[in-house]
């Protein structure tokens, strides 16, 4: 086993690609970057499917301290998001710190040497004296468990694993679901299908995108005068926060977002009669708002039907609803992902055996979404309460870097060997985070993949981002318990 390193990061999507940035431009060098996949970017390494973009634009959707002003368009396309990931890690000196194809199973605290020892699919094991998991929410693809899906006798995957090989060119395509994913794959493949048929189990709200490609003269702009590029973040920043009110404050604002999607909706189905199958049968803003201007008019060609009924198997030539079987070549599967685990399966044990499987039996908790108690020196990034429906990631991904830097500094120059958020410190920010939920629009009585089984919200940050940014900027010393490493006992040199 190599010596303990000073961070060990688990994942390199925005989070582990930016957090070690940070740690290296702060002067912490010996810093490693454990990917199960491989290659770089996580979400946006792996969802390649046609139309596959981001609903955040471009200048917000990237790091404060990676200015890109050559954005093509306002809303940037995976491939982009994908290249600039790539060129962050090149440039800020953490692609050689990346071990690929290096998966994390378990990771264990070692109370006398105060490191935590990571084991690795392959047999590998290594030591860390703080360890940053940046395995996202969303990276394990979910296939819905339908009577026979094993038994189709097409081509069938799931959208973050996209089958490049298979031609859609005049076949008889099914894409299962009408999430995020989904409404940007339909009006992609819609042409090129000989027929598409969509099963969807719940409408989306969907409103128009106001995406356009940006003039070479505003590119040029940007470059030459940073205060501009600021300002234009800036700017994007404050509109898209506004909308945390909605979401978070005063529930009945939605409705004034909901008029937009009445109105998108009248213009771009005519007939009533699918119109009406497409309106959600709960409060908006619950689930994800998607944003799309080519998804309902790719569902009034001809040689597009929605299909409402509930599936109830796939046979070996298609899907079947208690109505209807529709035979097909391609089963699309954008059906989300597993959501609830945080780390899973990652087997995570803390101080005295503690798992986090048990520390979480009730629920995942975190302070702040960053650090768990009994856990020490254990960092989550994009943990519980983090996640957004109104804003950008990469902001909230920032303010823990802050936090995590702010640990690990406080490690290095207090000599201490581990830090332990204390219980009643996590417990006071849960009962906080579980009032607040109550006043958002996410528990108006929706089944979304913010929820847990038991109908909890535990991704979502019920509040503004720049309150988490204050709550984050700094670590307070009175939250943790502290020590240091246990003295190893000498080696006995014989019998007493
Ligand atoms: C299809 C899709 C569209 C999205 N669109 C938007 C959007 O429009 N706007 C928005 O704000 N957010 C969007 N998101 C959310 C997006 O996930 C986040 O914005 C952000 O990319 C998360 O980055 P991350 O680094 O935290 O996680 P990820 O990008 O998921 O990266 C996690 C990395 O950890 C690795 N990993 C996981 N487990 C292990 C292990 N055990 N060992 C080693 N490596 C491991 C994974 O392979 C992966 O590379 C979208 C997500 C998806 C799936």
């Amino acid at each position: 086993m190599d010596a303990p390193h000073d961070v060990v990061i688990i994942g390199s999507g925005f989070g582990g690609i930016g957090m070690a940035a940070r740690l290296l431009a702060a002067g912490v060098r010996d810093v490693v970057v454990l990917e199960k996949a491989a290659g770089l970017g996580g979400t946006w390494r792996d969802n390649t499917y046609p139309g596959a973009a981001c609903d955040v634009p471009s200048h917000l959707y990237s790091f404060s301290f990676a200015r890109k002003t050559d954005w093509s368009r306002r809303f940037p396309p995976q491939d982009e998001i994908l290249a600039y990931l790539w060129d962050v890690a090149r440039k800020h000196g953490v692609l050689p710190r990346v071990r690929f194809g290096t998966e994390v199973t378990e990771a264990r605290f070692d109370e006398e040497a105060a490191v935590w020892r990571v084991s690795t699919a392959g047999g590998g094991e290594l030591a860390a004296r703080v360890l940053v998991s940046a395995c996202g929410q969303l990276n394990r693809p979910a296939l819905p468990a339908i009577e026979g899906r094993d038994s189709f006798a097409g081509t069938s995957f799931h959208s973050a694993r996209w089958d490049h090989g298979a031609d859609l060119t005049g076949r008889r395509v099914a894409v299962i679901g009408t999430g995020a994913s989904a409404i940007q794959i339909v009006p992609e493949i819609a042409p090129r299908a000989g027929r598409l048929t969509v099963f969807q189990r719940s409408a989306p709200y969907v409103i128009d995108k106001p995406d356009r490609e940006y003039r070479a003269w505003e590119k040029a702009l940007l470059a030459a005068v940073p205060a501009l590029h600021d300002l234009s973040r800036a700017r994007i920043y404050a509109s898209y926060e506004s909308r945390a009110l909605g979401f978070v404050k005063y529930p009945g604002l939605m409705k004034l977002m909901s008029r937009r999607f009445r109105r998108t909706l009248r213009t771009q189905i005519p007939d009533p009669r699918l119109r009406a199958r497409l309106v959600p049968d709960y409060p908006m803003g619950c689930k994800r708002i998607l944003l799309s201007g080519d998804y309902y008019p790719a569902l009034v060609r001809p040689d597009v039907e929605l299909v409402t009924d509930p599936i109830t198997r796939i046979t070996p030539s298609g899907v079947e609803t208690g109505r209807a079987a529709y035979d097909v070549d391609v089963i699309v599967y954008a059906t989300g992902f597993h959501t609830s685990g945080f780390l899973a399966p990652m087997t995570i044990v803390g101080r005295d055996g503690l798992t986090l499987d048990a520390a979480w039996r009730d629920g995942a908790r975190a302070h702040l979404g960053i650090t768990v108690s009994g856990f020490p020196n254990l960092f989550l990034l994009y943990g519980p309460y983090t996640n957004l429906g109104h804003n950008s990631i990469i902001y909230m991904l920032e303010s823990q870097f802050r936090y995590v830097l702010g640990c690990v500094r406080a490690l290095r120059e207090t000599g201490l060997a581990w830090i332990d958020v204390r219980p009643d410190v996590q417990d006071a920010f849960d009962r906080r985070m579980r009032e607040r939920m109550r006043s958002t629009v996410w528990e108006a009585g929706c089944a979304s993949w913010y929820m847990t089984a038991d109908g909890r919200v535990v991704n979502n940050w019920p509040g503004f981002t720049f309150a988490y940014r204050r709550a984050t900027r700094r670590p307070d010393p009175r939250h943790f318990r502290a020590g240091r490493a246990r003295p190893v006992a000498p080696a006995r040199s014989g019998p007493r």
